[in-house]
């Protein structure tokens, strides 16, 4: 499997933020205990992208996370604009048109892919609610083949996932789930969820982990804390 030099770089603290101003003092409190940040939504329309090239310039990992989803000629344009702004991660939804173009865009660039195959806040009765006569488990196998024979270089799934999908996919693919929450802490809205050693040992690669971390009364102890659970799941 494709590892990560240090415990630290296997997490991505998701700077889900109202504004800069807060994510700027959040990265201040956080220091050198964490490499690897995701700036998705939220951030994005408060003056995240400029944030995001900030962070890459100070030497931290971006994971992009705007789950791209369109027709093919708009998500490869869009894939080409991010593919130049030194990003570790885009999040594209796991459609095959989707993922087809943004591979072929950004293919030769720095850029991973990862494509989004069901959302972390859904169980089997959201996809059904949603349209869907699948399993997340069946669903989630689908779309981890379906992205494996587009090219796209990895996976958001949830932890309850990782065992079966690193089965059927061999260990070239990444496999990156949020739905992280610490032996104890709120679920809030993640209904297929673990602990950070947990999906360690069940084969990922990394964690996006938000509120466990950016909600805590002390950031930075939760940071290390999570850290030191990953070293000790690799050990
Ligand atoms: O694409 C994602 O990062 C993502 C996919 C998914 O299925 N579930 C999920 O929670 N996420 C993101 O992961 C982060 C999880 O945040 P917390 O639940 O606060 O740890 C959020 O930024 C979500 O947008």
């Amino acid at each position: 499997m494709t590892g990560a030099a240090h415990p630290r770089d296997r997490m991505i603290v998701a700077l889900d933020l109202p504004g800069v101003a807060e994510a700027q003092a959040m990265t201040e409190r956080l220091g050198d205990t964490v490499s690897f940040y995701k700036v998705g939504l939220e951030l994005i329309y408060a003056g995240g992208l400029d944030f995001a090239k900030r962070l890459i310039g100070d030497g931290k990992k971006v994971f992009l996370d705007l789950k791209f989803h369109d027709i093919p000629n708009t998500v490869s344009r869009a894939a080409e604009q991010v593919a130049r702004l030194g990003a570790t991660y885009l999040t594209v939804h796991a459609y095959p048109q989707t993922m087809k173009a943004a591979v072929a865009a950004t293919q030769g660039s720095g850029l991973t892919l990862l494509a989004v195959t069901v959302m972390t806040s859904y169980d089997d009765a959201d996809l059904q609610a949603a349209g869907y006569g699948m399993t997340v488990k069946d669903l989630v196998a689908r779309r981890a083949r379906q992205a494996q024979e587009a090219g796209v270089g990895g996976l958001i799934l949830s932890p309850e996932e990782l065992a079966a999908t690193r089965a059927l996919l061999g260990p070239g693919m990444r496999l990156v789930t949020p739905g992280i929450r610490p032996a104890g802490a709120s679920l809030g809205d993640q209904k297929r969820a673990a602990t950070p050693g947990s999906a360690i040992a069940a084969g990922a690669n990394a964690l996006v982990v938000g509120r466990p971390i950016t909600q805590a009364q002390d950031p930075r102890a939760s940071a290390q804390a999570i850290t030191a659970e990953i070293a000790a799941a690799l050990a």
